[in-house]
């Protein structure tokens, strides 16, 4: 391999901005995949593998994975199938973040309640495939054809000023904390689709020969993303009521549990799901467990 080209090396697609950058470069860094992305520089060679990495906009990822031009990809679910892409990619790791739903909205002061109101009229959106196949639907159900049918159009960005701005009486947008939607003026009144960011790589692969460092990679990020979902929860508990301990936290495969110094106690270990921490600790103190210790995970393989 030519150390200062990218012929022979394994193409991988990053998103070059917006919401899933910052998350990507994490990933990265745990995965140790080292570069210096010099400005505005789209490709970049990794120092210590034979990778090279492609920002490209997260909604072309999908197209450059699917047709075998790039070999890895991270972008969101929702892309995939809005490039009509799902046949092409094979989704080899939900990774965790980038989570949100993409919703049909309306104004909140307005007279359209339910979604079927919505139907027949104008809808805005940057998803016009999945939206289309969303209304395609409901209009068949409610035996809308022809000029009765629902009016999608696309708008490239800022889909959430389209119903003041008297372009559309709803649209269909990606919601996560619902500011963007609140602060203008919407609600939701249905969900089209749960999306998440996903670790893509092409169904076909043009290059065979890098499945192994495929593999590698993928299993390096799946160890990321397991550490940034679980910790280590670790206490003493008296002998007798390990069962009811270990029913609380039952561990991946199962919880270890060491005997201590101390006639009749053990201490038990395990790993638990960081969201469900404060909860397994009150569990935990009911039944009589003391020195409750949780500790983050850096990395894991498991
Ligand atoms: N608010 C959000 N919360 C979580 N994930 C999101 C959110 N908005 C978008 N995403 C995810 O990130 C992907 C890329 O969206 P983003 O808005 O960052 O796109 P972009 O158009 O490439 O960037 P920019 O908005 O900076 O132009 C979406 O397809 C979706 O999977
Ligand atoms: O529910 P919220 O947490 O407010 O997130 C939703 C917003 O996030 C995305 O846009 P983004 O802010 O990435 O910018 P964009 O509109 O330029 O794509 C999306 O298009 C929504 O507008």
């Amino acid at each position: 391999m030519n150390t200062d080209s990218i012929d022979g090396r394994l193409l991988f697609a990053i998103p070059k901005k917006g919401r899933l950058y910052d998350k990507c470069l994490s990933i990265l860094a745990g995965a140790d995949i080292q570069f210096r992305r010099n400005d505005r520089l789209d490709v970049c060679l990794v120092k210590n593998h034979p990778i090279a990495l492609v920002f490209l906009p997260a909604a072309d990822i999908p197209s450059f994975v699917g047709q075998g031009n790039v070999d890895l990809g991270i972008t969101g679910h929702d892309v995939i199938l809005e490039a009509k892409m799902q046949e092409h990619v094979t989704q080899v790791l939900h990774l965790g973040f980038g989570k949100c739903k993409l919703q049909v909205q309306v104004p909140e002061a307005g007279p359209i309640k339910h979604v079927q109101d919505l139907a027949g009229k104008r809808v805005v959106t940057s998803f016009e495939v999945l939206a289309g196949e969303y209304f395609g639907k409901l209009d068949a159900d409610l035996g809308l054809d022809g000029e009765k049918q629902t009016h999608i159009e696309y708008v490239g960005g800022s889909v959430e000023a389209a119903c003041a701005l008297g372009l559309a009486d709803g649209i269909v947008d990606l919601v996560e904390s619902g500011d963007t939607m609140r602060a203008a003026g919407l609600h939701a009144i249905a969900t089209v689709l749960d999306t998440e960011a996903v670790l893509i790589k092409s169904t076909v692969p043009k290059h065979p020969a890098l499945d192994p460092l495929i593999s590698q990679i993928t299993s390096r990020i799946a160890g990321v993303v397991a550490a940034s979902k679980y910790a280590i929860c670790q206490y003493n508990i008296s002998r007798d009521k390990v069962p009811e301990a270990v029913a609380i936290t039952p561990g991946r495969r199962a919880a270890t549990i060491a005997p201590l110094e101390e006639e009749g106690w053990v201490e038990v270990s395990s790993m638990v799901e960081k969201k469900k921490i404060a909860d397994i600790m009150d569990e935990l103190m009911k039944i009589g467990a003391e020195d409750i210790l949780i500790f983050g995970l850096d990395n894991c393989r498991v």
